[in-house]
């Protein structure tokens, strides 16, 4: 039932008893061929092999009944239809629809919620426009030379998804196109990527929702000066892309701007111009529009009530097992694809931001956990690093274990019999039968206690559109978990506190009048050696 606080749902109580016996999974007939046959599902080109997960038939059943009894696909719709789901009954909160699935619901005459799928299509257009207007040299630099760098300038969601997604599908490229990221505040950031520029042939597209993240503003500022000083004018080679009516919606300031609007969250903006403009400039047009494809098809997929045919839903369901009722705290995104080595860092942002929250949508204290510590480097590289606590910790992390059959640059060689593809692939089986089989050993220190949950996501190939679906699974996989928890996934209140705090030191540093007032922090920044 829809906002019915988690610990209510009767599914709950079903599932606390079937977690007091969950399936072994280190004991013989624990994991066999027909157990891999059967617990298994498929979808928009990706298979999720789910059988090294501690759940048998009746846990799936009464996941399935958790799902339905909390409403979380009829959530999803209203999501998609445009209602105000960003909000905290009874308390002032952000009263927000949440729409970043009507940015690729672009395919069908009656999307679901055509407003928003309008607006989106007129920012794609001036998209289709300004690439055009690119790849035909009608726009270019002072010279009259073609533009081939493109820098973008901004932080959390208008940096992460953005960045991972870009460094995930650097072999589809256009060629003689490339992308760089400026995000921290750090003068270092800028200063590295600047350095190894031709700012004559870049363009900076500065990224933000609200126009006043303080990082960003110091970067653009920075990069101005940068241009300034080559002789550049900066308004030729800044665009902008920001929440309509910002402080940063200036098109005098820009050559070109590009809008967001309120209902697309920062961290679910990357279908948005937030990842459009830059995701475009790297793959074109068309490019960009198959990523969107991908995503489309998973949230159509997203809205089929069974778990079986639902992979978001299904995934969510499985964390929810893990996490509410097996008690494990974290989650492992494990891609073994060096691709994809950022995308576990977008979703930190997606999923930490999101369900890191602890009152529900009515503004009460959460009985329940919510949201997971989320993590992950790609494989193999992790497994000469981390693994041996994964394997032998006194701490059990389930892993989400992410791979495809054949690799994105399709360069590869048979070394000792097997191509590095097939070895990459191969040594992620084996990670996942490693943790939940586990090893018995006379000698202790030699034991592995199995028993230990993972999944297995496998496509064929990182392409746009597999790039798009990946993307779509793990957004709505984090607003089901939401839904289901009963919190407000899409506001992000806790980031708001250390911002003050942050002005208030540099009130003092700037010696403005307000810093005078601050002991605290004036004691703070002299024992850290600053004033
Ligand atoms: O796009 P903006 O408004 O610059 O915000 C950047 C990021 O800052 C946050 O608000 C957190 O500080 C994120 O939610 C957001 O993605």
């Amino acid at each position: 039932m829809q906002g019915t606080d988690f610990s209510n749902l009767q599914a709950v109580t079903r599932l606390s008893e079937l977690a007091g016996k969950p399936w072994k999974l280190n004991v013989r007939g624990g994991l066999d061929e027909e157990r891999v046959n059967r617990f298994r599902a498929s979808g928009c080109g990706f298979d999720l092999l789910f059988a090294t997960q501690r759940l048998d038939d009746r846990v799936l059943d009464g996941l399935q009944d958790l799902a339905d009894e909390a409403g979380l696909v009829e959530q999803f719709m209203a999501m998609k239809q445009g209602a105000v789901m960003n909000r905290i009954e009874g308390y002032e909160s952000e009263e927000r629809q949440v729409l970043h699935t009507a940015c690729r619901d672009i395919f069908s005459d009656t999307p679901l919620a055509p407003e928003a799928t309008a607006q989106a299509r007129e920012q794609l257009e001036r998209l289709r426009k300004f690439l055009e207007e690119l790849d035909r040299g009608k726009l270019r630099n002072h010279r009259g030379e073609r533009f081939t760098t493109m820098v973008q300038v901004g932080i959390g969601g208008s940096d992460l998804g953005p960045r991972a997604l870009c460094q995930a599908l650097a072999g589809h490229a256009l060629p003689e196109r490339r992308v760089r990221f400026i995000a921290n505040v750090d003068p270092d950031d800028a200063a590295s990527v600047l350095a190894g520029l031709d700012l004559s042939r870049t363009l900076f597209n500065v990224v933000s929702k609200s126009g006043t993240t303080l990082e960003t503003r110091t970067n653009e500022a920075l990069v101005r000066a940068a241009l300034e000083e080559s002789g550049l004018d900066p308004v030729h080679h800044l665009i902008a892309v920001t929440g309509a009516g910002s402080p940063m919606d200036d098109p005098k300031r820009y050559r070109r701007t590009f809008h967001m609007f309120d209902y697309i969250g920062g961290r679910f903006s990357v279908t948005s111009m937030v990842g459009g403009v830059v995701l475009g400039f790297m793959l074109g047009y068309e490019g960009f529009i198959e990523l969107l494809r991908g995503a489309n098809d998973m949230d159509v997929l997203a809205e089929k009530p069974g778990l079986l045919d639902n992979l978001p839903l299904l995934m969510a369901m499985i964390g929810i097992w893990n996490r509410n009722f097996l008690g494990l705290p974290t989650l492992a995104v494990l891609p073994y694809s060096q691709m994809l080595h950022r995308f576990p860092a977008h979703l930190q942002q997606c999923d930490m931001e999101s369900n890191g929250k602890s009152v529900t949508r009515q503004g009460k204290s959460v009985r329940w956990k919510t949201g997971p510590i989320v993590w992950g480097e790609p494989g193999t590289n992790g497994q000469h690093a981390f693994y041996q606590l994964l394997h032998q910790g006194t701490e059990v992390v389930p892993v989400e274990f992410i791979g495809f059959r054949r690799s994105q640059y399709g360069h590869d060689l048979k070394v000792e019999g097997t191509s590095s593809q097939q070895k990459l692939v191969v040594n992620m089986l084996a990670q996942a039968m490693a943790l939940a089989t586990g090893q018995e050993h006379d000698n202790p220190n030699k034991r592995f206690p199995g028993n230990r949950p993972s999944t297995i996501l496998i496509g064929e190939r990182l392409t746009p559109y597999a790039m798009g679906a990946l993307l779509a699974l793990y957004e709505n996989r984090i607003a089901f978990q939401g839904f289901c928890w009963n919190i407000n996934s899409f506001d992000q209140e806790g980031v708001q506190l250390g911002k003050v705090l942050a002005g208030r030191l540099l009130d003092c540093l700037s010696e403005s009048p307000a810093g005078a007032e601050h002991s605290l922090e004036r004691g703070l920044l002299k024992a850290a050696g600053l004033l």
